[in-house]
This record gives C-alpha cells, sequence and structure tokens, in this order.
C-alpha cells in the first residue's frame, strides 16, 4: 500500500465544526452509574419472567426516571474530549451507539492503545446483543469493527468517515463471554485511510473487518 500522506499533526476540534464539546472528566459519577443500571435494566426487561403487577410496577418506575431526566439535554452531536495521561486529546461522540459513554444502548466499549501499534479493548456483551440463539448478531459485530475501524484512524490522527466496509464471520461469537478487538491502520493513500480489526474469543478470530475510512477534508488541508 502506497503511503502519499502523514498523519495531521492536530486533530482538528470539533468545536470548529460547531459541534459542543464536553471532558470526559465532566460526567458525573452518578451518570455513569446510571448508564450502567439502565443496561442491566435492559437486559432484565429482555429477559423477565415477571407477573402482570411487576411489569406495571417497572413500568411506571421507569415512566417516572424517563420524565425526570427530559429536561436539560446535551445536544445532538455534542463530541467528548478524552485526556490521556501524556496529554494527547481524542474525541468521541457523547452519544455514540458503540462507544458512546453516556449510551447506555451502547455496548461497554472501552479501546486503549495497543503497545505493538493500533487499538485493543477487552469486553463482553450481554443477552440483549443476541441475534441467533446464543450468539452474537452480526450487524452488532459490523458496528463494533466499524467503531474500532474508525477509531483506530483517529487514533493516529486521521479521523474520518466509513466509505467502505467488509466483514468476514469466521467463527459464531458467543455473548456473555470475554472477547477481544484489536484494529489498526495498514495504509494512507491522499485522504484514505485503510484500516484491519478483528474480533476475537478464546484466542480465535470471529470476525475481522477491513474499511476505507475517507479522512474529514479539512480547511487548509488540501485535500492531500
Ligand atoms: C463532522 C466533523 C467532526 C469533527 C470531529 C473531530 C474529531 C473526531 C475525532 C475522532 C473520530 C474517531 C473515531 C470515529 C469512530 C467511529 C466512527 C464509526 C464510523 C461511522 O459510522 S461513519 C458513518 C457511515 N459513513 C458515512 O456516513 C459516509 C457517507 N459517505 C460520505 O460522506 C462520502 O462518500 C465520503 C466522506 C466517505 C467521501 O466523500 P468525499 O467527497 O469527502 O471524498 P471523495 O468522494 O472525493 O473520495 C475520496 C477518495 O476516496 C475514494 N472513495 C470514496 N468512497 C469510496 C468507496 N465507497 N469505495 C472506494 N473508494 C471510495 C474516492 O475514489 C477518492 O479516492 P482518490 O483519492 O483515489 O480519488
Amino acid at each position: 500500500m502506497t503511503v502519499e500522506t502523514e498523519p495531521v499533526a492536530e486533530l482538528p476540534d470539533p468545536r470548529d465544526f460547531g459541534l459542543p464539546v464536553v471532558g470526559e472528566e465532566e460526567i458525573p459519577a452518578e451518570l455513569t452509574s446510571l448508564v450502567e443500571e439502565v443496561r442491566t435494566l435492559v437486559d432484565a426487561v429482555a429477559h423477565t419472567r415477571a407477573g402482570a403487577e411487576d411489569l406495571a410496577a417497572a413500568r411506571t418506575a421507569v415512566a417516572e426516571a424517563a420524565s425526570r431526566l427530559q429536561g436539560d439535554r446535551h445536544d445532538i452531536g455534542t463530541m467528548v474530549r478524552h485526556t490521556w495521561p501524556d496529554g494527547r486529546v481524542e474525541y468521541g461522540t457523547l452519544a455514540n451507539i458503540v462507544a458512546g459513554p453516556t449510551n447506555a444502548a451502547a455496548p461497554p466499549l472501552r479501546l486503549e492503545r495497543a503497545s505493538g501499534g493500533g487499538l485493543h479493548g477487552g469486553f463482553r456483551l450481554n443477552g440483549v446483543y443476541q441475534g441467533p440463539p446464543g450468539l452474537v448478531h452480526g450487524g452488532w459485530l459490523a458496528a463494533l469493527l466499524d467503531q474500532a475501524l474508525g477509531a483506530a484512524a483517529g487514533a493516529e490522527g486521521m479521523p474520518g468517515l466509513t466509505a467502505n466496509l467488509d466483514v468476514n464471520y469466521r467463527r459464531p461469537t458467543p455473548v456473555e463471554a470475554p472477547l477481544e478487538i484489536t484494529a489498526r491502520v495498514t495504509g494512507t493513500e491522499r485522504r484514505k485511510v485503510f484500516v484491519a480489526a478483528e474480533i476475537s474469543h478464546d484466542g480465535e478470530v470471529t470476525a475481522e473487518g477491513t474499511a476505507l475510512m475517507v479522512r474529514l477534508d479539512l480547511p487548509g488541508d488540501g485535500g492531500a
């Protein structure tokens, strides 16, 4: 793969695109804890065999909780800033469906820099992520791969959008089991960033993906 561009030196500031930014450290611990509880709630609702009385009481409690939280909301598109101990800054979407720290519908995916380059993360998906019985839905595996692929490009200073995503499902991926994900940049060509990622269980790759991310066309970049 031809490498024709150097990664941009600094990540674009989302505020330059009119997007609000909150620091990760500004997310209240109570909200993080609430997100966890809602994940537990979604799983409980999906699998409950409770009777009518408990279901009705739970519905009332959930409706009350929802109305309590509706008043003061972050704008759509709000970004979250993560600052690494060495001072490097990364941005993600606060309510990102795969990795947003305040999105209870997102699996708790945290990616770290891998020592050999790229990103990696360990995670576990509960029964809410099932497609076939006991197995993770393929669409969610694609979403997890897409997120890791985009994040790997972003971590190299080349944030962009997925133009093409290619996924191969090698083996069934179980729910309620430890999973690993890795992703890395494999090449660049002008604004094109080529990335590859794998999900594995028990040391075996269950799903792998490659993508073409097209780097954001930034002012002063010349598109090159
Ligand atoms: C919005 C600003 C925010 C600021 C944020 C700041 C910081 C953010 C930091 C980090 C972000 C980190 C991580 C994000 C993590 C995960 C995100 C998950 C990923 C997604 O969930 S993302 C949503 C789904 N995604 C879309 O919603 C894209 C819809 N789409 C488009 O918006 C356009 O389609 C676009 C932009 C892709 C390209 O459009 P464009 O006009 O900019 O560029 P253009 O067409 O000129 O293509 C340039 C070169 O790519 C080649 N090319 C293009 N498309 C191709 C294809 N499909 N196959 C083969 N080659 C292709 C051309 O052939 C040319 O190649 P060449 O250089 O050789 O001529």
